[in-house]
């Protein structure tokens, strides 16, 4: 049993439709749903604001790789294209941190590091998580709520919930 904590984002296209399609990605494994947070682009590329939410997940039989691995395929099915670090996408769906029996899995493999090196930094990410999980904290780094209110002001005040996330109706699923 791992319990994870998934950052969802989308800039590009309908990006509530894009959201709602990744969310069933997850479905059978989902505990909580933040809202929707429109969000200001993080890092040096201007771009187009993102719709972001937090999803907290467990399931019997996942591990850390397991959660990644759905990630992609959530990726792979809004068509995402890598095409400019930190640039516009359909969809962006990052593993920030992963708990197994033992407590909180760390790992410094480029291919998955945990908890995520940059969710402490990010007010895209935590913001969202902590509607959703008030007391949580990101393995190494403390509380959530401090980790947040240590962002800049601007920055932080800048990333707000419009909304919960509304889900796909079977006519809209294809
Ligand atoms: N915790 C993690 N969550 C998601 N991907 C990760 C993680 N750790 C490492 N990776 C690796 O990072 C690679 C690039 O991921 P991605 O394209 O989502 O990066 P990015 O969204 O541009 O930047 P960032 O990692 O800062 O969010 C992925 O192929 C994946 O293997
Ligand atoms: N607001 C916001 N900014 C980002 C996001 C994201 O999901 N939300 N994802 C990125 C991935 O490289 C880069 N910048």
């Amino acid at each position: 049993m791992t319990r994870a904590v998934l950052s969802l984002g989308s800039n590009l296209g309908d990006r509530g439709a894009t959201l709602a399609a990744a969310v069933s990605v997850f479905a059978p494994s989902v505990v909580a749903t933040s809202s929707v947070f429109q969000t200001p682009p993080w890092g040096p590329v201007e771009q187009d604001d993102f719709y972001n939410l937090v999803l907290i997940v467990s399931a019997d039989g996942m591990d850390a790789a397991g959660w990644l691995a759905l990630c992609h395929r959530a990726e792979q099915a809004a068509g995402r294209e890598r095409l400019v670090r930190w640039g516009p996408r359909t969809l962006d769906a990052d593993v920030i941190a992963v708990w197994d029996e033992a407590g909180p899995v760390t790992n410094d493999d480029p291919v998955l590091t945990l908890p995520h090196p940059r969710a402490f930094e990010r007010a895209f990410v935590l913001a969202p998580w902590l509607e959703v999980e008030p007391d949580a904290e990101l393995p190494g780094h403390g509380p959530i709520v401090a980790l947040l209110r240590a962002i800049d002001a601007t920055e932080r005040e800048a990333v707000r919930s419009i909304g919960p996330l509304v889900e796909q109706g079977p006519a809209s699923r294809s």
